[in-house]
């Protein structure tokens, strides 16, 4: 599965690229950068260069790995009756991504968590920072990573996750022109202790994150308040109900 795009590199944040990837959705804005809700402060944005203890174990994702588009996935539409997300789109590695290796940023529009700033409908909204109080949502725009589909009913389990990071962001006030700012992205997940995980992740295969089971409750409490049934059909899949 190769990926036929031209790999490019831009520094704005909208549609600054020569070529979208392939089986790029229609109507969605293709980021090469986060976009901010204006309700997100100054002090929120300064905290996300933060780092405390607990952070200092986290990923800095050098330059060099984050290419826009990525070479290392391509976005297909489904044509399998027995994938739950039949007729939607995944995300396929295009060659063999070893164990605990970054694959792609999650981008998005950042937006503050409050109700007045948040599309409660987003099937694509993912927590930045609880503490700062910001989440992503790449409903109406974002990269190849929002087209990640949870494990369920495709598995046994999941070969990538959402990982905490810090990418270099350009920066005049600090003597390197940079500092590091937090970050969401796909990682491979680790081989583990015992070695299970250590084939990586495939060419061909598709990459596959755990939503975590209140995704699919907090979708089953929104298809039965919304009489959405084929919704509610998919949650209880998910959810082995
Ligand atoms: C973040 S989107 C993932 C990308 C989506 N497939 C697309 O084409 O844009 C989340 C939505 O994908 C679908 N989805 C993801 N994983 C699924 C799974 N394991 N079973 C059923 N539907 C899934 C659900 O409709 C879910 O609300």
């Amino acid at each position: 599965m190769a990926s036929e795009t031209e790999i490019v590199t831009a520094e704005a944040n909208t549609s600054d690229v020569k070529s979208l990837p392939k089986n790029w959705p229609d109507g969605i804005t293709y980021l090469t950068d986060h976009t901010y809700s204006a309700a997100v402060t100054d002090d929120q944005r300064t905290a996300l260069c933060r780092t405390l203890s607990a952070d200092a174990t986290w990923t800095q994702v050098p330059d060099t790995a984050i290419q826009v588009p990525t070479p290392l996935l391509e976005i297909c539409i489904i044509a399998n009756e027995s994938h739950p997300a039949n007729g939607q789109r995944g995300i396929f590695a295009t060659r063999h991504l070893i164990p605990d290796s970054f694959i792609c940023l999650y981008m998005g529009h950042v937006h503050i968590n409050s109700m007045s700033d948040q599309d409660p409908n987003s099937d694509y909204d993912l927590s930045l920072d609880r503490d700062i109080g910001l989440s992503v949502d790449a409903a109406r725009s974002g990269n190849e990573s929002r087209h990640a589909n949870d494990y369920r009913g495709i598995a046994e389990r999941p070969n990538a996750e959402f990982r905490d990071c810090y990418v270099k962001v350009p920066c005049t006030k600090r003597a390197a022109g940079s500092k590091w700012e937090r970050r969401v992205a796909i990682f491979v997940l680790p081989a583990g202790k015992a070695g299970k995980r250590k084939a990586g992740i495939q060419a061909g295969e598709e990459v596959l994150v755990n939503y975590g089971k209140g995704y699919w409750e907090g979708r089953k409490t929104l298809a039965s308040f919304r009489k959405d049934d084929a919704m509610l059909k998919i949650a209880k899949l998910a959810l082995g109900e």
